[in-house]
């Protein structure tokens, strides 16, 4: 298939991409580099610098056939903590931006997309696992722009023929062939806790040590960014004209903060230096998946659960990059 990955500069983007083309697709990339980096769009991949909001009718066009067989939405803004504080520039760059992006895969005749939706859009569950569904009930900005997007996409799959599955990642982390997490300004858990490992930071915070979980820190549900890439093919090849499916995926398995860290010791062999802060606004305590029903209706087989794991090939992944990481220049 020719497919076009939107967010393809940025860390789950590139590794999609990576793994599209090892399965002989055709990919372009379109990216406004605002968090990603121009380096990381594999080697093989048209990259084309720009905003999906100005530029992706231009990309898709309009003629009677379609220049695409599908597209792979991971552009957005998405971090919790900063959609708290900046809601403008979540409903901008995700909703208003991605109907944009709707409207040029309409007119373009585009016939299949693929879009990263997130654990985020159910806010504070009732139960664990969570099955897809649950009420959605986002507690921060960026949860709820995704499920706005989500609603979106819903309405004009019916109306207008597309074929769309709304993946809904929990939290994504490892590395794949040379494609991982690099970002200028990185607030993710397993990075952040790897470069105190790597000395490029003193100490790692722990938002939260009053949670009502096993040892008080959050619990998140970590999932390996190939077996995520992996569900991405799944779903184009399973997509139906005029159906929006919806998938979880996780690992099943949650991990407070404190374990991931105990985790990171273990794979790294070296001190990383806590230190207890208050909790993050707009997070929930505990998000893990239930992902049965991709594994069912998919045929998905998540292949790298273990949590160490998913730690060691982001371990790799930073320190093959050296000095050559945001975190080593900054
Ligand atoms: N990383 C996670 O744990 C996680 C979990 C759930 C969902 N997601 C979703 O997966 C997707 C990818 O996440 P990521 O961690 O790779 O983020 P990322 O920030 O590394 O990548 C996002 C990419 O999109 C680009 N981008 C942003 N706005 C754009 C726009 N308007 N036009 C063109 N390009 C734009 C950025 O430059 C960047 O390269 C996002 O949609 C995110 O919400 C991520
Ligand atoms: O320095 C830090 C960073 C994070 N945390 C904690 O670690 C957990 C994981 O935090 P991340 O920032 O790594 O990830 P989030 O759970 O906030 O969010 C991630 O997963 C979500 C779905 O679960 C979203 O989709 C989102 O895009 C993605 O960033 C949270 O409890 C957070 O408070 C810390 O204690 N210290």
């Amino acid at each position: 298939m020719r497919l076009l990955v939107t967010g393809g500069a940025g860390y789950v983007g590139s590794v999609c991409s990576t793994v599209l083309l090892e399965q002989g697709h055709e990919v372009v990339v379109l990216d406004d580099l605002s968090t990603g980096n121009a380096d990381a769009v594999p080697a093989g991949v048209e990259f084309v610098e720009g905003d999906i909001a100005t530029a992706a009718a231009a990309v898709l066009g309009d003629g009677a056939r379609s220049r695409f067989d599908g597209v792979l939405h991971f552009a957005a803004q998405s971090l919790v903590g900063e959609s708290v504080e900046q809601p403008d520039k979540y409903w901008h760059g995700n909703v208003v931006a991605t109907l944009a992006l709707l409207d040029a895969i309409r007119r373009s005749g585009t016939p299949r997309l693929v879009f990263s939706s997130t654990a985020a859009t159910y806010g504070e569950p009732e139960r664990v696992p969570i099955t897809e569904d649950a009420p959605a009930r986002p507690t921060n900005p960026y949860g709820a722009t995704k499920l706005a997007i989500d609603h979106a996409i819903s309405s004009y799959t019916r109306a207008y023929g597309l074929a769309a599955t709304s993946l809904r990642y929990f939290n994504v982390a490892g590395a794949y062939r040379g494609a991982g997490e690099n970002r200028v300004v990185e607030t993710h858990l397993i990075p952040l806790v790897l470069q105190v490992a790597l000395g490029q930071r003193e100490h790692i915070s722990v938002f939260g040590t009053d949670w009502p979980t096993k040892d008080g820190t959050a619990v998140r549900d970590y999932i390996h960014v190939k077996d995520l890439a992996d569900a991405h093919l799944l779903a184009l090849e399973a997509a139906r004209p005029g159906e929006h499916a919806v998938y979880n995926l996780g690992s099943g398995e949650g991990f407070t903060v404190r374990e991931v860290i105990e985790a990171c010791r273990r794979v790294t062999g070296l001190p990383i230096t806590v230190v207890d802060a208050p909790r993050r606004a707009g997070d929930p305590a505990v998000l893990i998946a239930s992902s049965r029903r991709a594994v069912e209706e998919l045929g998905w087989k998540p292949q790298h659960t273990s949590l160490d794991e998913i730690v060691a090939d982001a371990w790799a992944y930073l320190q093959d990059l050296g000095d050559r990481s945001h975190a080593a220049r900054r």
